[in-house]
This record gives structure tokens, sequence and C-alpha cells, in this order.
């Protein structure tokens, strides 16, 4: 049986630069984690493809998912719903694969309940108004819905306390490096190793 893949929780204010940087992570080593693709009610953006950078369901089909208990977590988040379903992160941990979740502060503080031997990083602007720039630039959001995402900016980076690791996105490239290293290091983690070497001194033993 292979051994179990590890949860890595990447987050961080929208607009920081968490789906940039898990990009470039997949582009550098694409056999290292398969990103789990989140549901969410909000709409499409212009280039979006569903099934790819999010299944777009309606709030009855999401609230559907949740009521049949197909969601690891789930949160809303500017007046929408997000969320992870159970089934393809199961599935993938099994199979030995590290699966990699991109999701607001709610949302992870459900999976450290659930999953407390997840790796939780928290990626940081290097200040707000750099956050407010990228958010601008990305062109993704109107004026309101900017100042929404940065208000709850502001509430997010105080949970950071709760976080494993905490990774400045200043450079995308310094980013992936410390990502890296600290999924490099985490599976070196004696219980994790531990439990590894159990199963296969428990396979010896039969
Ligand atoms: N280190 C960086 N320096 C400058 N710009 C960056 C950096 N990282 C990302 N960006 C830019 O910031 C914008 C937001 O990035 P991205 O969409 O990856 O953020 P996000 O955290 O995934 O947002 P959301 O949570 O809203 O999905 C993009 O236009 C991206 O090119
Ligand atoms: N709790 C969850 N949060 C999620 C999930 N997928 C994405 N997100 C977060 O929502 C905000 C907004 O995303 P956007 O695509 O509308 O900009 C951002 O912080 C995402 O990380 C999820 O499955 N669960």
């Amino acid at each position: 049986m292979a051994n179990r893949g590890m949860l890595i929780v990447l987050s961080g204010p929208s607009g920081v630069g968490k789906g940039t940087v898990r990009q470039a992570m997949l582009k550098d080593k694409p056999q290292d984690f398969k990103y789990s693709v989140s549901m969410t009610t909000r709409k499409m953006r212009p280039g979006e493809v569903d099934g790819v950078d999010y299944f777009f369901r309606t709030k009855a089909e999401f609230e559907s998912e949740i009521a049949n208990d197909g969601m690891l977590e789930f949160a809303k988040y500017v007046d929408n719903y997000y969320g992870t379903p159970l089934k393809y992160v199961n599935d993938t941990l099994a199979q030995g694969v590290d699966v990699f979740l991109e999701i607001e502060v709610n949302g992870a503080m459900q999976v450290r309940e659930k999953c407390p031997d997840g790796v939780f990083i928290f990626l940081t602007p290097p200040d707000l108004m750099a956050l407010r720039d990228r958010i601008v630039k990305r062109g993704t959001d109107d004026e309101a819905t900017i100042a929404k995402r940065l208000n709850k900016a502001r509430e997010e980076i105080k949970m950071m306390q709760n976080y494993d690791y905490a990774v400045v996105n200043d450079k995308v490239d310094l980013a992936v490096k410390r990502i890296e290293k600290i999924i490099e290091s985490e599976h070196l983690r004696v219980p994790r190793v531990i439990d590894n070497y159990k199963k296969m001194i428990g396979a010896v033993k039969k």
C-alpha cells in the first residue's frame, strides 16, 4: 500500500499571488503534487474554464453538495460559496500523492480540525499597497469588490498566527523556492517518516 500523501494548504489574501505561485510550482515540478480544484458559486471570469479553475455551480447545487457531506470544507467569501470537494482529496492522498489546497482562512481552519497533520502555509504580500496594486492590475474585479477584498485581507492577515509557516510573496520565484523548501522539510519530519516505517515493519511481521 502506498504511503499516504501530504495535505498542503496555502492561504493568503485575495490577490497576494497564491494561484500564480502554485502554477509556477507545478510548472517547475509537475509530479510533486496535485491541485485540488475548488467548487464555487461565483461567476466565471473571462478566460476561466469550468473544471480547471473551479467547478462553477449554482447556489442550490453547492448546498446540495454540503447536505450530502461532499465537501471537506466550505466558506462564504464576499457573497459566494467556495469549497473543497472531499472525494478527490481523499482518493489522491490514498494514492500516496500530495494534495495542494488554495483556500481562504475560514476553510483552512476547518481543514486544520479535520486533518491536523496537514501543512498550513500563509502567503503574505510585502505590504497592503502592493496587494491593492496586484488586485487592480489583475483587472478581474470592480471597485466595490476590490474594496471588499481588501477589507477581508486585513482580517485574514490577523489569522496568520494559526498557520505553521508565513511566506512573503515579494517575487514569485523566491516564494516558490521558500514553499518548496517547506514541503521538502515537512516530508522529513520524524512523525511522518515513522508512520511510513510502522507500515513497513507491520508488513514484514505478517
Ligand atoms: N510576486 C509578485 N509580484 C508582482 N505581481 C504578482 C506577484 N505574484 C502574483 N502577482 C500578480 O498578482 C495578481 C494576483 O495574483 P493571483 O491571481 O495569483 O492571486 P491569488 O492570491 O490567487 O488571488 P485569489 O485568491 O483572488 O484567487 C496577478 O495579476 C499576478 O500576476
Ligand atoms: N474556503 C475556501 N476558499 C477558497 C476555495 N477556493 C478558493 N478559495 C478562496 O476564495 C477567495 C476568492 O477567490 P477568487 O477566485 O474569487 O479570487 C480566495 O482567497 C481563494 O483562495 C475553497 O475551496 N475553499
